[in-house]
């Protein structure tokens, strides 16, 4: 009876919806057959011009797929005050480093984002992107050490994804946790292997993870946690001895964790260590993982398409000329390539929905419909950027459409790469910042094409929720 009643409540709604599969909801295919994008997909195909939004089944909960632009942008920015809420599950208690920006909710979020905002200003960019050219120029030696060998070969392979995953992960140790953690020159570094794990190791299955997030309080009162123990020891125990060592020798960097450190002493309530240490993890994972992918994909379409690639390296070399060096001015000149980052964010969507969650009961502009209080709201964010009325042509890879003038003739909903609204991502501009600087750098020194182990089309992993390549990126890379 509950089950007939849970996966009738569309129904008795009036909502279009696709019929579940008792306890998998609509996603049942999802890790097994396909990735997350083709269910949103095919939903928003079908539905889409039918009606604002349509009834989906998360295991056991209802949840209602946007469909209508119009309505992404109210959801996400005009009421968001009703839906600032993501409904991740969380323990503070237990499992105090899941307690991050991405999974708060409530006050609890609002006065964690207040605080944090200040910490990605443009000053703090600024001061931040010595660290990440020198860094990139690190980088570039590894590439050239990489290739020497292989410079008579017929080809010159190389698995481009590893090597930006080390580039991203050097990056953000040294940004957000102030460490060299040189994962460049030793991919056995303990930052690389417990952040990659993070990325593609559960601690629960599919039924406990649903479990989680269906009933949170009783999963709470049952000490269910997120994340795996030994990688919370592990990014605890790194902060503690930082934060211990900075307080003893009165070291002062430009870093995340030196942001963090100094909200301790916030009059108007101090952050606590398990709170600095949630907040340095999101930034880990936020950091590092999301922008290696997003080149990894540029590089691998820019392969593909050597006409673009030209086009962009010509830009880096007369950006170059012009400041002679990447400071923040240059980065502002790298236009094409920022529009090479959209369109590539565009076909590879990082996060391929959006979640939120109805606060109050809602009723939709315009119509008799009623989002109740507690509804996921799906943000089909793939669907949307594939969506042919939008971009006509969906899959071909053209930069072009992210002109100034192209985005302003769109709708503002109609590019969601880093989400929109108050709860957009908070490291946008940081993103930004280390994917342009590792772009530019790597088509200034080197090209880059299609290698015979090289994918065509990209596999695309199935059980990772943020969108990965199944096989990695191997690319041949010769030096300019
Ligand atoms: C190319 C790089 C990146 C991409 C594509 C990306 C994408 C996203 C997306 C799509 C969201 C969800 C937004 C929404 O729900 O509206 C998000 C949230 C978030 N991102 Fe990023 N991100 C990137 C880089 C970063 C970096 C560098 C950091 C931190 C240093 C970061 C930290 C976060 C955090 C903490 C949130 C949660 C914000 C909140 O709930 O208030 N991200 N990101």
């Amino acid at each position: 009876i509950y089950l007939e009643r849970t996966y009738s409540y569309w129904a008795r709604r009036g909502v279009l919806y696709d019929k579940p599969v008792w306890f998998y909801g609509n996603l049942r295919s999802v890790g097994r057959t396909t990735t997350v994008l083709e269910p949103f997909r095919r939903f928003y195909e079908k539905y889409k011009g039918r009606a604002p939004f349509g009834g989906f089944y998360f295991a056991l909960r209802g949840a209602a797929v946007l469909l209508d632009l119009e309505l992404v942008k109210l959801v996400m920015v005009k009421d968001f005050h009703n839906f600032a809420h993501r409904g991740n599950y969380y323990n503070e208690a237990d499992d105090p480093i899941s307690a991050h920006l991405f999974n708060l909710d409530g006050r609890d979020w609002r006065e964690m984002r207040n605080r944090l905002t200040p910490t990605f200003t443009s000053l703090k960019m600024h001061q931040m992107l010595p660290t990440v050219v020198e860094i990139a120029n690190r980088f570039v030696k590894v590439v050239q050490q990489k290739i020497e060998p292989l410079q008579h070969a017929e080809e010159s392979p190389v698995m481009v994804k590893d090597l930006l995953a080390r580039f991203t992960m050097d990056v953000i140790g040294s940004c957000a946790f102030g460490l060299e953690c040189n994962s460049l020159n030793d991919p056995n570094d303990q930052f690389c292997r417990l952040g990659q794990r993070t990325f593609q190791e559960r601690r629960h299955g599919r039924l406990a993870f649903a479990f989680m997030q269906a009933f949170p309080q009783l999963a709470r009162r049952l000490h269910f946690k997120m994340v795996q123990d030994d990688v919370s020891a592990f990014f605890m125990s790194v902060v503690r001895e930082t934060l211990d060592y900075r307080d003893k020798h009165q070291v002062q960097r430009n870093d995340f964790l030196n942001l963090l450190m100094e909200l301790r002493n916030d009059p108007n309530g101090g952050l606590t260590f398990n709170q600095i240490a949630a907040q340095a993890f999101v930034f880990f994972l936020g950091g590092f993982e999301t922008s290696s992918s997003t080149m990894g994909f540029a590089l691998h379409l820019l392969a593909l398409h050597p006409e673009v690639q030209q086009r962009g390296r010509e830009e880096v070399q007369q950006v170059f000329a012009k400041h002679k060096e990447l400071n923040y001015e240059a980065l502002r000149d790298l236009k094409y390539i920022k529009q090479i980052v959209y369109e590539t964010l565009r076909k590879y969507s990082i996060a391929s929905i959006l979640i939120r969650m109805t606060i109050e009961d809602y009723e939709v502009p315009g119509t008799d419909y009623v989002l109740e209080a507690g509804t996921p709201l799906v943000i089909p964010v793939d669907a949307i950027h594939h969506d042919p009325d939008i971009y006509p042509e969906p899959e071909k890879f053209d930069p072009d459409r992210f002109t100034p003038e192209a985005i302003e003739e769109r709708h503002s909903a109609a590019w969601l790469g880093f989400g929109a609204g108050p709860r957009n991502c908070i490291g946008l501009r940081f993103g930004e910042m280390q994917t342009l600087v590792g772009l530019a750098v790597l088509l200034k020194n080197f090209k880059f094409s299609a290698a015979k182990d090289t994918e065509i089309p990209l596999r695309i992993n199935k059980t990772s929720f943020f969108l990965q390549s199944e096989g990695g990126i191997v690319l041949n890379v010769q030096k300019v």
